[in-house]
């Protein structure tokens, strides 16, 4: 029984009236292999949400952001794991970022979200959180 969840953090950082979107690379589970989401990842035993974010975002795309309110929190049942994300909006200090560990990344406007092959979480996060606000 995967009773566990796992905690997760996702940044939607905004940019005038654009979104970051960044796409995961390959993986094991077909259901995230190159899908898109949001920057951010697991949240660590001990750390607070905002901690987790800011180490996430520089550790996979060596940046600073600033980490402002929070959108909402969803949780998914995957096939092999349950998370639980929570998404803050967040502005970068600058545009200066490297794609560490994704493959692509684009900045669209609300009404092109859906556009993307998100992975399922972000589905539900952004047509409960972020589609209803233009
Ligand atoms: N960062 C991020 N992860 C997401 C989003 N949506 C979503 O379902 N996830 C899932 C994918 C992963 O299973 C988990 C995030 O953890 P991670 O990015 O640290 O995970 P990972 O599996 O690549 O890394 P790891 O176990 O090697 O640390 O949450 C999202 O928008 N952003």
């Amino acid at each position: 029984m995967k009773t566990e969840v796992t905690r997760v953090v996702a940044a939607v950082v905004q940019r005038g009236k654009r979104y970051l979107c960044m796409q995961r690379g390959r993986s094991q589970y077909s259901y995230l292999s190159e899908h898109w989401e949001f920057p951010g990842g697991k949240v660590e035993e001990g750390e607070s949400d905002h901690e987790a974010l800011v180490r996430e975002i520089k550790e996979e795309m060596d940046w600073d952001v600033f980490v402002g309110r929070k959108i909402g929190e969803v949780t998914h049942d995957y096939p092999d794991f349950k998370v639980s994300i929570t998404a803050y909006l967040c502005k970068g200090g600058d545009e200066d970022y490297k794609l560490l560990e994704h493959i692509d990344d684009k900045w669209l406007p609300l009404d092109q979200l859906k556009s993307l092959n998100w992975a399922e979480a972000d589905r539900v996060l952004i047509e409960r959180f972020l589609s209803e606000k233009e």
